[in-house]
């Protein structure tokens, strides 16, 4: 089959990583990305050759002035596109569905959008198999993700998970977002995030949230009512053997998310990224009937493989754990 043609909307955070990503696979083609203005993203993109449309006519003007020359409007884009990411502001992608359905496109949105948009909500190792052949799939959010990754794995062994999410304030380049001196809880319980996650597997879980100054990962904290004993080095046991989960050890200097971020960077991972849900091994612990964990979460990078996957899936060019070992293989991603 031809490489699938998949478009960008929206260049931002998720937007340009998924956009690098799509480079790296061989059965797709990235045809173009959106953009709103002529910022050095824009600029950046046109470097590397991807062809920089705009958002929508209302944006033109913007790149009329500054003699920044696109290849069209989002409207153009679709017409040339089998599939197109929308990785445009949470909320955004619910309006901009009409816009897809009309050009006849598949469409990938992202965790800031409601289950609602798409006909699916979805983690590639948990539930890859119902993306098949669908034309509209919601990656969910980087934590929904990270919790849906290392709790799938256990599944079996829970009868309740309680989490509490430690969510970064804003990602490295927002200049606009706090607190700057604060912890901002989610007042009410749950957040969306255990919701979240049952959009995904069906288990019983509630979480609650935090926003507090740092800009590196999100934290969470997972305390689970086992259903059925379990040993902490049974479950080191299985997150050493579930794909896109690592264990690191504070013995080792992985004391904060400063550390797993500067090993990214050790890695020379593109944009520093870490694909995968870094869980601290020394916090696995069994008390009773419960587990407990720590893991943390890069925002910005591990929905990335899951946007390629939902992809394969959409169009069916794999099964499961093709697609999964394929898209690892493409980023480096260690298991
Ligand atoms: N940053 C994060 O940590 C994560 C974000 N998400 C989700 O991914 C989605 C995108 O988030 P980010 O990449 O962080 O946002 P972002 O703000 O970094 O990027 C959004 C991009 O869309 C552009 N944009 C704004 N209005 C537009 C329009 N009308 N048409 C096309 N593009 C437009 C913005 O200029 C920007 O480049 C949201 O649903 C968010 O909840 C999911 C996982 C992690
Ligand atoms: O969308 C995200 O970032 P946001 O805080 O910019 O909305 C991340 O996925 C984290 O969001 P979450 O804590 O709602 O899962």
């Amino acid at each position: 089959m031809a490489r699938v043609k998949v478009g960008i909307n929206g260049y931002g955070t998720i937007g340009k990583r998924v956009a690098y990503a799509v480079t790296k696979q061989d059965d797709m083609k990235l045809i173009g990305v959106t953009k709103t203005k002529p910022d050095f993203e824009a600029y950046r993109a046109r470097e590397l050759g991807i062809p920089v449309y705009a958002a929508s006519e209302e944006f033109l003007p913007r790149f009329e002035k500054a003699g920044f020359e696109v290849a069209g409007t989002l409207e153009d884009l679709l017409n040339e596109v089998d599939v197109i990411v929308d990785a445009t502001p949470g909320g955004m992608g619910a309006k901009n569905k009409a816009l897809y359905e009309k050009a006849g496109v598949k469409a990938v949105f992202q965790g800031g959008e409601k289950a609602s948009v798409a006909d699916v909500s979805f983690v590639a190792q948990a539930n890859y198999e119902k993306a098949l052949g669908k034309d509209y799939v919601r990656v969910v959010s980087c934590n929904t993700t990270g919790l849906t990754r290392t709790l799938s794995a256990i599944q079996e062994y829970i009868d309740y998970v309680y989490a509490v999410m430690i969510r970064r304030a804003a990602d490295p380049n927002d200049t606009k977002r706090g607190p700057i001196n604060a912890i901002t809880p989610s007042v009410t319980v749950p957040s969306h995030h255990g919701p979240d996650v049952q959009t995904v597997i069906p288990i019983n879980i509630e979480t609650s949230a935090f926003v507090v100054p740092t800009t590196l990962m999100h934290v969470h904290s997972v305390m689970v009512e086992l259903k059925k004993p379990v040993e902490a080095k049974d479950v080191v046991n299985i997150f050493e053997n579930t794909t896109r989960v690592l264990l690191f050890e504070k013995e080792k200097g992985f004391e904060s998310t400063a550390q797993l971020i500067e090993f990214a960077r050790d890695l020379h991972r593109e944009w520093n990224n870490l694909y995968e849900i870094a869980v601290w091994k020394e916090s696995i612990s069994v008390r009773g009937n419960r587990l407990f964990y720590i893991q943390a979460v890069h925002q910005e990078s591990d929905v990335v493989p899951e946007n390629i996957d939902a992809i394969r899936a959409m169009f069916e060019l794999a099964d499961k754990w093709e697609s999964i070992k394929k898209t690892n293989r493409s980023l480096g991603i260690l298991k």
